[in-house]
Order: structure tokens, then C-alpha cells, then sequence
């Protein structure tokens, strides 16, 4: 069972690929820490990711490794949990020019299929082209929304600082969030894009719950739609 969930930023994809995965008991792989994670090396490593060239040249370098435990997902880049430093805005503000040089793309969706080629019991993927791209044919395909306010509310207290203190702006976490939804809808390789057959949900008025009880029903119903239709194509084969 492969599950896809795309969307914009703080539209509430990790916490209900999290939850979703964990009360089915399937894998969950979390795509933007890798991107996060593969910036903060650049970051760290002296590369000008201002610089496509630079960041092209350094994109198969570090190792990345990502957990698949709903209930601790981890990642490192060269053996370093990254799991904190990826949250900070340093990271939050340029991994969408990262994100965009295609050498890092096929980088990392190499690794995204190679995850869920071996996650056995079924996992959950959410990002910003698994429906797209990195999975097409994804058992379910869910592609999550929410107006711009009600993602800047939700964000807003949870970013940090380089410093460590918690970003508190609303109106500057909406503007932040609104440029970078712009960048990764807007770039060439592998936009941010709904799938033509994903299933969008609105999330505005919907609490985190609701949203959970939403999509496990979806996967429910997509498990059910899956294994009527195994017995036919193994009798066709
Ligand atoms: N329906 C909801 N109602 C209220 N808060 C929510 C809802 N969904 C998610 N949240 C909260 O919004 C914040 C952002 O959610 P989350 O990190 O899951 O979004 P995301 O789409 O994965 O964001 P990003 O793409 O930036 O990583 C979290 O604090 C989460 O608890
Ligand atoms: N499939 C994906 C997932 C993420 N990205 C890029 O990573 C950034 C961070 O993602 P978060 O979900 O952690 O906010 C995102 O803004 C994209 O630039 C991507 O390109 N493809």
C-alpha cells in the first residue's frame, strides 16, 4: 500500500502522514527533511547555494539517511542527526533554491523510490511531487490545502531562529510561506502540483483529527479497492 501526500507548506501533511501511518501500521517517509537535510549540508559545507552550478557539483556528496518510523522518523546527512537543524529559517529559506537544481532532485527521488520499493508493510510518503513524480502509481493520492492565514496561524511560534528562539511574525511566517510555495510550484524541474487523479482536502476549517480520520478512511477504502482487484489481475496473469 503506497500512499502519496502532497501539498503546500503547513498544510498539515506531516503531522497526518505521521498519524495516519502509525494507527495503520505502515512506513513514513517525511521528502522535505531530506531536502532540508541536503541544504543544511550545503550550509555547513561551505557551498553558495546561490550558485546552481555549486550546488549541482555537490548534490550526490553527503549521504542522507532517513528513518521510517512514524513514531520517531529521524535523518541524518553524513551520519549527523540533522533532525534540529533542519527546522531553523536559515535552512527554511533557501532549501527551495535547493530543492529546485535538478541534480538534487534526482538525487533524492533515487532514494524516495528506493524507500518505498523496500518498505514491505505499505508506508505513507508526503512531499511536494510524490503524486507527480516520484511515485505515479501510488495506491492513493492525497493532495492537501488550506488557506494562507490558517497555514501562517499554524506555523507561526513553531519556526526557530538561527538563535534558537521561536519566530513569533505572524504576517512575516505568512509572507515567508506564501514566496516559498511560490518557488516550488514555479520551478522546472518537478513543481509542486496537485496529481490529475489525487484526492484534495481542504484542511481551513478541519481540525488535525478530523483531517487523520479523513485520510485513514481513504487509505481504507483505496486497501479495500486494492485487494479486490489483486485476485483478478493474478488470475489474468
Ligand atoms: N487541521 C489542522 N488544524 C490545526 N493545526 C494543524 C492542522 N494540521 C496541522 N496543524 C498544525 O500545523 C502545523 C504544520 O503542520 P505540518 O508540519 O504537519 O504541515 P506540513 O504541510 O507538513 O508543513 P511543511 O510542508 O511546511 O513541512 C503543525 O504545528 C501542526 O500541528
Ligand atoms: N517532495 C518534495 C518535498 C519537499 N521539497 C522541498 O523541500 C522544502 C521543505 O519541505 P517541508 O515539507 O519540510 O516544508 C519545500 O519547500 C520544497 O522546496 C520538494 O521540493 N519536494
Amino acid at each position: 500500500m503506497i500512499v502519496a501526500i502532497d501539498g503546500p507548506s503547513g498544510t498539515g501533511k506531516s503531522s497526518t502522514s505521521k498519524a495516519v501511518a502509525a494507527q495503520l501500521g505502515l512506513s513514513y517517509l517525511d521528502t522535505g527533511a531530506q531536502y532540508r537535510a541536503i541544504t543544511w549540508w550545503m550550509l555547513s559545507n561551505g557551498v553558495d547555494v546561490s550558485d546552481q552550478e555549486a550546488i549541482a557539483a555537490a548534490a550526490d556528496k553527503p549521504s542522507i539517511v532517513s528513518g521510517t518510523d512514524p513514531r520517531q522518523p529521524a535523518i541524518s546527512a553524513d551520519g549527523l542527526d540533522a533532525a534540529g537543524p533542519i527546522r531553523t529559517q536559515e535552512v527554511t529559506a533557501a532549501v527551495s533554491a535547493v530543492s529546485a537544481v535538478p541534480e538534487v532532485r534526482t538525487r533524492i527521488t533515487e532514494l524516495q523510490r528506493a524507500i518505498a520499493a523496500e518498505a514491505g508493510g505499505g508506508i505513507v510518503v508526503e512531499g511536494r511531487d510524490i503524486g507527480t513524480t516520484v511515485l505515479p502509481g501510488a495506491d492513493l493520492k492525497v493532495f492537501l490545502t488550506a488557506s494562507p492565514e490558517a497555514r501562517a496561524a499554524r506555523r507561526s511560534g513553531e519556526l526557530k531562529t538561527t538563535e534558537g528562539k521561536p519566530v513569533t511574525d505572524l504576517a512575516a511566517t505568512q509572507q515567508a510561506l506564501t514566496a516559498r510555495d511560490k518557488a516550488d510550484s514555479s520551478r522546472k524541474a518537478s513543481p509542486l502540483k496537485k496529481a490529475e487523479d489525487a484526492v484534495e482536502v481542504d484542511t481551513t476549517e478541519l481540525t488535525l483529527e478530523q483531517v487523520i480520520e479523513c485520510v485513514v478512511t481513504l487509505v481504507e477504502k483505496a486497501a479495500a479497492r486494492k485487494a479486490e482487484a489483486e485476485p483478478v489481475e493474478e488470475a489474468a496473469r
